[in-house]
């Protein structure tokens, strides 16, 4: 029988803080390669936050956290981001190929001219997000929900080992949700680590194996299924209402 690969990602008695004020604490879990683990918890929970350490861009300040067995900041290029699309200038006068040609810049350096296999993959990645007829057409033209498929591209075409999703299904129609839902399911499948935050907790059972729930420490960490139990959900949530739907459930934000 053959060692399960080693994990991407380990967050072991992560404490993450702004300054002095600590917003998460307690932070313990592991993604493996073909894994992906649902942020859940109500806003302010910290997701944001988590994803950001995880980047490098925010210290731990005990425990650690280890992506490839290394510092965060030290592998950063083997780790793709993609925003809450609302935090983009959509008015930036630039074209869908060549936001997702920026995936690629961390592999070419921001002044070597892309080659014509970083043009490929960024063509190729285009293509598996279903966007491949926009490619000449101005990023902000798009709608909020292919806009988001576009950054999903450019953060396929930089190959990532771990790729670190803010709330990618907000506002997202059903169209753009399948095709981010598909991306997602080929990138585990190429061996990547996957972490999503997301307030819809079907996404955690549709593409998720694992789930972390948080509201400013850990509320639990582990198989999806058993993970996402009323009793956990509403802890997490601060007791409030939740709804049961079939498999689902739905957290009703007060
Ligand atoms: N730059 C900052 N400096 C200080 N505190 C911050 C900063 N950014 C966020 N916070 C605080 O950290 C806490 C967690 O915020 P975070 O954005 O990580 O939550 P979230 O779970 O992503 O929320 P949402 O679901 O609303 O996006 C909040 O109380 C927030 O006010």
């Amino acid at each position: 029988m053959s060692a399960s690969p080693p994990p991407t990602l380990v967050m072991d008695q992560a404490r993450v803080a702004y300054g002095r004020t600590p917003v998460l604490e307690r932070v313990d879990g592991a993604v493996r390669p073909g894994e992906a683990v649902a942020l859940i918890g109500p806003n302010g929970a910290g997701k944001t936050t988590l994803i950001r350490a995880i980047l490098g861009l925010l210290p731990v300040v005990e425990g650690q956290i280890r992506v490839l067995g290394q510092q965060p900041a030290k592998v950063r290029h083997r780790v793709a981001y993609v925003p809450q699309v609302d935090t983009l200038d959509a008015d930036f006068p630039v074209s869908v190929a060549q936001v997702v040609l920026m995936g690629r810049y961390r592999q070419i350096g921001f002044l070597r001219r892309p080659s014509g296999r970083d043009r490929q993959l960024a063509a190729a990645a285009l293509d598996r997000v279903g966007l491949a007829d926009r490619a000449r057409d101005r990023f902000g033209v798009l709608s909020g929900g292919q806009r988001q498929r576009v950054l999903l591209a450019r953060a396929i075409a930089a190959q990532p080992a771990l790729l670190l999703l803010d709330e990618p299904f907000n506002g997202v129609d059903a169209v753009s949700q399948q095709a981010l839902l598909d991306a997602i399911a080929e990138l585990k499948a190429g061996g990547a680590s996957i972490v999503v935050s997301t307030h819809d907790l079907s996404i955690a059972h549709l593409a998720c194996e694992e789930v972390c729930l948080l509201n400013r420490r850990q509320y639990g960490f582990g198989p999806t299924a058993s993970t996402l139990t009323p009793d956990r959900l509403r802890a997490t949530y601060g007791g409030r209402a939740l709804e049961l739907a079939g498999d689902h459930v739905i957290v009703a934000e007060a």
